[in-house]
């Protein structure tokens, strides 16, 4: 029953991604076949009216200007459209030559049946017409005797080259572009031509040497002449056209090799032999260095091929008639801008100065930035004013200023000046629409991008989650958290295609993320067996990090079998159609979990769900699972060091105390917020104070309104299936009901002491299913111990030859 579950939702993984590919190629096929058909009827006609006009043509052609008369009768083979056809290529057009026309027409119908390499037809056409143009250029010299050789274009390019430089000129023309052609279509190494010349030269004067030397040393003079006239009349030069191949090992390698063991015997008077005389002459080895022409890459490859005929792989495809959300789904929320009280910053700035003065800190300029919630008041002090004084002043300065939530930060990172940040009595709501339409929003080429408010400048604020690469999100009850994961996942949705990003949501208040169950089809991630994509059910979150947790693992094999070291590489591999979808290979959609009570469920679960978060946190960056949790109580046993020191980059809503803000934070300033999505960001050092972009429930129910009811997948993205400890595994497998790889699957475990499925998967090249199985039948077996958690069984079997006894006790048992 699980396996068979299992079995359709791999199926239904594949089938997202295979039968839009198929059919797109087949409507390719079909149209190959067509195409194909035409010019393979069109070289047919060609060759026979060509064939036919060399008897018929001398008749015909006194019938040409009349052709369209119906009582004319052609004798060409294919009647008038032969007649027609032959006389304007053979005749008015370029000879004999024209019958590479035919040539042409037959490599197009070839492309289209078996479809080789686009650049190969190309070029083979680029050089047809070449020699069309040569061949007919050549033989129109003849032109005035034989007109049909070169046809009247070859008779004219003859006669006009001849005008300008004469007989012997355009001779030297046609040899160049045969030389020409040689050299770059028939790959003639340009060095058999000069070759030609230099080693007749070279070896006459070698030959003359050897000669010379032969008669000075040798006193019977009856034997030297005779070899050196030989040689001399016989010179060892190698035909045209020489080949790599018979350019290298030549007679006087063979020689060389000769001469090394007559050297050896020192004593023994010099003897030469040169295979093709029997005299002895001393022959000096001739050493040629052969530069061999670097072999051309192989641009080839199926893949190449795949992506020529079919295109990159497009993820999009199977849903490409999917409209992104219009922005007029977004309310305004407020009318224009931030609206610049100038009598409140004159109070707010003089009640500054006062209360400054009043401490003896004087100022020697003061500046103020208005933002959405706050304005912020630069301060340069006198000189001499001690920052720590302002910073100790902090409690007074905000009760002079009677106004909630001053923020003092003393001295601003990267000037010298300090900062009072003193809320606007009346603050202006950021509308999500604004974030949304804004250019750094749109322009921004990020993976997971999201616009999560403006800053005190009044700028936009956006971040990359993908680069985070996971999110710590907390804040007092009320203080904008789950207006703040509303705009992460609107901002998400406003720029992601459903092919590119899921979202598995963990919400156990129930309420915050059901909205999103619209787009269960389109955009949400679920476990194989259950109804709903959002989870509200504790136990049901073990499950689902534990099989995010395999969703890892496995996207680590498919990674490390591609050679690739993150998601955004191996997608782009995928697209380029280099990895095969029967590999297992699929493209990869980033993963983002969102847990909206986290308090909650480690109060409830504890270590079993603190484990594989940690365990995600820690390695999930690379294979594009990223996590965005949110709690009320950012308290040290929520937030424990383990998750705070991988989850580096945090967002604090407002917090009752300084020590939650600590906690969130490491420091103060989270406690001094103002509320209604005021926050701070920070991502290590630097701290950004945002107004969170305000999303309100009717507008995520028209986005999620709007999205589902657009044409979805079959199903939520389907995670792997994850075997929880309570629902056991049948333990009692039978013997004989074992995988036939569960003693290579036993060898390889106890190998590596370590019993994970994903090692099975990885070694054996093995889906998750069937590693999964092997492992329970292991278990089953007494190899493996039990299920652990998040961390691999343990191996009972200490080595392969115990494992041999094992094996071999259990079949005597039986
Ligand atoms: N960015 C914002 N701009 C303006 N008002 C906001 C913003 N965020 C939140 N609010 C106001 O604060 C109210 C509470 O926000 P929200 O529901 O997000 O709080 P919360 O932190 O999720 O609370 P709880 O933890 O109890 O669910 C909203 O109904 C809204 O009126």
């Amino acid at each position: 029953m699980t396996a068979k579950k299992k079995k359709s939702a791999k199926q239904t993984v594949n089938k997202q991604v295979l039968p839009k590919t198929k059919q797109t190629a087949t409507n390719g096929a079909r149209l190959s076949f067509i195409f194909g058909t035409i010019f393979l009827m069109s070289t047919i006609i060609l060759l026979c009216s060509f064939i036919s006009y060399f008897t018929t043509g001398s008749y015909d052609q006194s019938l040409v200007n009349e052709l369209g008369n119906r009582e004319v009768e052609p004798q060409n083979w294919v009647g008038k459209l032969g007649a027609w056809l032959s006389h304007k290529f053979i005749f008015e057009g370029f000879g004999i030559a024209s019958f590479l026309f035919i040539k042409i027409f037959g490599e197009i119908a070839l492309w289209f049946g078996i479809r080789f390499k686009a650049e190969k037809l190309r070029k083979m056409i680029f050089w047809d017409v070449f020699a069309i143009l040569v061949l007919s250029f050549t033989l129109g010299h003849f032109g005035a005797s034989h007109p049909l050789l070169g046809g009247v274009v070859g008779f004219e390019m003859n006669d006009y080259l001849q005008d300008y430089i004469g007989q012997i000129g355009t001779m030297l023309v046609v040899l160049f572009l045969v030389i020409f052609y040689l050299i770059f279509r028939v790959k003639m190494a340009p060095k058999v031509f000069t070759s030609v010349v230099s080693n007749t030269h070279a070896r006459l004067k070698d030959n003359l040497e050897k000669a010379e030397e032969i008669i000075s040393t040798q006193p019977v003079p009856s034997v030297s002449n005779q070899p050196v006239k030989q040689q001399e009349e016989k010179p060892n030069i190698p035909s045209v056209p020489v080949t790599k191949e018979m350019a290298i090992p030549t007679v006087t390698n063979e020689v060389a090799f000769e001469l090394n063991k007559t050297e050896k015997k020192t004593d023994a008077p010099k003897e030469f032999s040169v295979s093709d005389t029997t005299s002895k002459v001393e022959h000096h080895e001739e050493f040629i260095i052969e530069t061999i022409e670097e072999e051309e890459p192989l641009t080839d490859d199926l893949s190449n091929k795949i992506v020529e005929n079919f295109g990159l792989f497009d993820p999009t495809l199977e849903l490409s008639k999917y409209q992104f959300p219009p922005s007029d789904l977004l309310y305004e929320h407020t009318t224009g801008g931030i609206t610049i009280n100038q009598a409140e910053l004159e109070e707010n700035k003089n009640r500054i100065v006062e209360t400054l003065n009043n401490y003896k800190i004087g100022i020697a300029q003061i500046k103020a930035t208005v933002g959405p919630t706050v304005t912020l008041y630069e301060i340069v002090p006198d000189a001499g004013i001690r920052i720590s004084k302002i910073k100790s002043l902090e409690d007074d300065i905000a009760l002079s200023l009677s106004a909630l939530g001053i923020r003092i930060i003393a001295p601003i990172p990267g000037k010298g000046t300090i900062g009072i940040e003193v809320p606007n009595t009346k603050p202006t709501t950021v509308s999500m629409k604004s974030l949304i339409l804004s250019p750094k929003f749109q322009n921004a080429e990020m993976e997971l991008p999201v616009a999560i408010g403006k800053t005190i400048s009044n700028e936009t604020f956006v971040f990359d989650l993908a680069k985070m690469p996971h999110l710590l999100m907390a804040g007092a009850t009320g203080q904008g958290k789950s207006v703040g994961l509303n705009a992460v996942l609107t901002s998400l949705l406003y720029k992601k295609h459903p092919a590119e990003v899921k979202f598995v949501l963990v919400d156990p208040k129930k309420v915050e993320l059901t909205l999103f169950n619209k787009i269960e089809r389109h955009f949400l991630a679920k476990l194989p067996d259950t109804e709903d994509a959002i989870i509200t059910d504790n136990t049901k979150v073990i499950n689902t990090l534990n099989s995010l947790c395999i969703e890892m693992d496995n996207r680590y094999s498919l990674l490390k079998d591609a050679m690739v070291r993150n998601i955004k590489e191996y997608n782009e591999k995928f697209k380029q159609r280099k990895l095969n979808p029967e590999h297992g290979h699929r493209f990869l959609p980033y993963i983002v979990l969102v847990v909206d009570e986290f308090a909650d469920l480690i109060m409830t679960a504890g270590k079993e769900v603190e484990t594989p978060i940690a365990r995600l946190a820690q390695l999930a960056r690379a294979i594009g699972i990223h996590l965005i949790i949110a709690t009320q109580r950012p308290s040290v046993n929520v937030i424990t060091g383990i998750i705070k020191a991988n989850f580096p980059a945090r967002i604090a809503f407002r917090v009752s105390s300084k020590i939650d803000s600590r906690t969130i934070l490491d420091g103060p300033g989270a406690d001094q917020l103002i509320g209604r999505g005021d926050l701070l960001f920070t991502q290590g050092n630097d701290t950004v104070r945002v107004q969170c972009g305000f999303v309100d429930t009717p507008e995520v129910e028209k986005i999620t309104e709007f999205i589902g009811s657009q044409k979805g997948y079959g199903d939520a993205y389907l995670l792997p299936e994850y075997v929880g400890e309570e629902s056991g595994t049948s333990l009692d497998i039978d013997i004989s009901e074992r995988d036939v790889m569960f003693r290579e699957a036993a060898e390889i475990i106890v190998t590596a002491q370590q019993g994970s499925a994903s090692l099975l998967q990885r070694k054996l090249k093995l889906g998750y299913n069937r590693a999964g199985r092997l492992i329970d039948q292991l278990e089953a077996a007494g190899i493996v111990g039990p299920f652990e958690g998040s961390k691999a069984r343990s191996v009972n079997i200490p080595d392969l030859v115990s494992l041999d006894e094992f094996l071999e006790n259990e079949k005597s048992k039986m």
